[in-house]
C-alpha cells in the first residue's frame, strides 16, 4: 500500500502570555505573510531517516538521532503498538526556520509539525487530544517538565488555555482578532530549562492570589469582549520578575511600548523574545521600529508585527 507524502507546518507561539505561566499560550502569524514556524515533510521509505534543512539547521545537534523529530518518530511508532509492524517506515525532512532557545516555542514547533505530519501520513490513527498528550510528553523531555503552553497553541491555533483534564488537554479561548502582537527576538539564546531553574520553587500567597485572579478575570474578559479589562490583567507575577534580568533593555522596552499606545508588554515563553500588544496599526509599526533598533542585539534577531494564527498547524499532501 502506498502512502502519500505530507508536509506539515507549525507556527511560532507565545508561552505564558504574561498572566498564565504554563497555562496559557497563543499562536503567531506575521501580518506581512512571512512564515514564522517549522515545517516537516514525511515520505514513505524502506527505513527511517531524518534530514535537516533551513536557516537554523546548523544550530541543532549534529546527529539527527538527537533531534527531537527523530524522538517523535520513535514515540509515535511506540504508541501505535503492534499496528506499527504493518506500516511502512518514513523519511522525514525538518525545515528548521525558528531559532533555538528563542522563546517562540522552537522545539514545540518541531514536535507539533512532526506529530501532525506523521498522523496525517499514516491516516490519522490518533485523535487531537491523544496527539496533544504525545506532544506534551516530547516537549517535556527537552525543557525538563511537561507544559503545553507552546505545543497546544501551535497545534490548535489562536489563544489556548490548558485544562489538563482527561480527554481535554486544552481549550481555545475567544480572541480579539484586531489586536496586533509585535514580537521581537533579540538574537541571544536563553535555555528554557535554565530559565525555569532560576524561578523560586514556592510562590508567595499574594502572588498566588494575583495569578488566580488575573487568569480568571482575563478569561471572563475574553468571553465578554472587554478589551480594556483583558489587557489590564496581562501582568506576570510569576516569572518576569526573575527572568527580566536575563534580558538587556527589557524595562526600557516596556516603557516605550506603554507610552506608545501599547496595551500590554511581556516576555514570550522563557525569553529572550518579547511581545507588545496594541490595537492600533500605527502603534504596532512604531513599536516594531523601536524594538528592531533597540532590542535586537545581533544579526540573528528579528521583529514582526503579528496577529494570532487562528489556524494552527496544517498538514497537506504534497506530490511524490
Ligand atoms: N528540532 C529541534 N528544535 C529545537 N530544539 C531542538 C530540536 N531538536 C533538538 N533540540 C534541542 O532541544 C533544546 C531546546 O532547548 P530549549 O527548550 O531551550 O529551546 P526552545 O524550544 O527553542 O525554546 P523556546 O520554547 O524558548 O523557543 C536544545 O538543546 C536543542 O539543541
Ligand atoms: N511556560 C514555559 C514556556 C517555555 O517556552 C516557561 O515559561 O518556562
Amino acid at each position: 500500500m502506498d502512502f502519500n507524502p505530507v508536509k506539515a507546518y507549525a507556527p511560532a507561539s507565545i508561552g505564558n502570555v504574561s498572566l498564565g505561566f504554563d497555562l496559557l499560550g497563543a499562536a503567531l502569524k506575521p501580518v506581512d505573510g512571512t512564515p514564522l514556524g517549522d515545517e516537516v515533510e514525511v515520505r514513505q521509505a524502506k527505513q527511517f531517516s531524518l534530514s535537516i534543512k533551513g536557516p537554523f539547521a546548523d544550530k541543532l545537534p549534529g546527529d539527527p538521532k538527537d533531534n527531537i523529530v527523530s524522538q517523535c518518530y520513535d514515540y509515535f511508532h511506540q504508541q501505535l503498538g503492534e499496528e506499527s509492524q504493518t506500516l511502512p517506515a518514513a523519511a522525514m525532512t525538518l525545515y528548521k526556520n525558528l531559532p533555538i532557545g528563542s522563546g517562540l516555542g522552537s522545539s514545540a514547533c518541531s514536535v507539533v509539525a512532526a506529530f501532525n505530519g506523521l498522523n496525517a501520513f499514516y491516516g490519522k490513527p490518533f485523535t487531537q487530544n491523544q496527539l496533544l498528550l504525545m506532544m506534551g510528553e516530547l516537549e517535556g523531555r527537552i525543557s525538563g517538565s511537561i507544559h503545553y503552553d507552546n505545543v497546544a497553541p501551535c497545534y490548535l491555533g489562536g489563544m489556548v488555555l490548558m485544562a489538563e483534564h482527561a480527554d481535554t488537554v486544552a481549550v481555545n479561548l475567544p480572541v480579539f482578532e484586531h489586536w496586533y502582537w509585535v514580537t521581537c527576538y533579540s538574537g541571544i539564546k536563553v535555555s528554557t530549562a535554565e530559565a525555569r531553574d532560576i524561578l523560586p520553587k514556592h510562590i508567595p500567597m499574594a502572588d498566588t492570589l494575583a495569578y488566580g485572579r488575573q487568569l480568571a478575570v482575563f478569561t471572563h474578559a475574553l468571553h465578554s469582549g472587554n478589551e480594556t479589562l483583558a489587557a489590564a490583567m496581562m501582568q506576570d507575577v510569576i516569572a518576569e520578575p526573575y527572568r527580566k534580568q536575563l534580558l538587556p533593555r527589557f524595562d526600557e522596552a516596556r516603557d516605550f511600548v506603554m507610552q506608545n499606545s501599547g496595551l500590554a508588554f511581556g516576555i514570550s515563553g522563557s525569553g529572550p523574545t518579547v511581545f507588545a500588544v496594541t490595537n492600533s496599526k500605527a502603534s504596532a509599526e512604531k513599536i516594531n521600529q523601536w524594538l528592531t533598533q533597540n532590542y535586537i542585539q545581533n544579526e540573528q534577531g528579528f521583529s514582526h508585527i503579528c496577529q494570532l494564527d487562528l489556524q494552527g498547524s496544517t498538514a497537506t499532501k504534497v506530490s511524490s
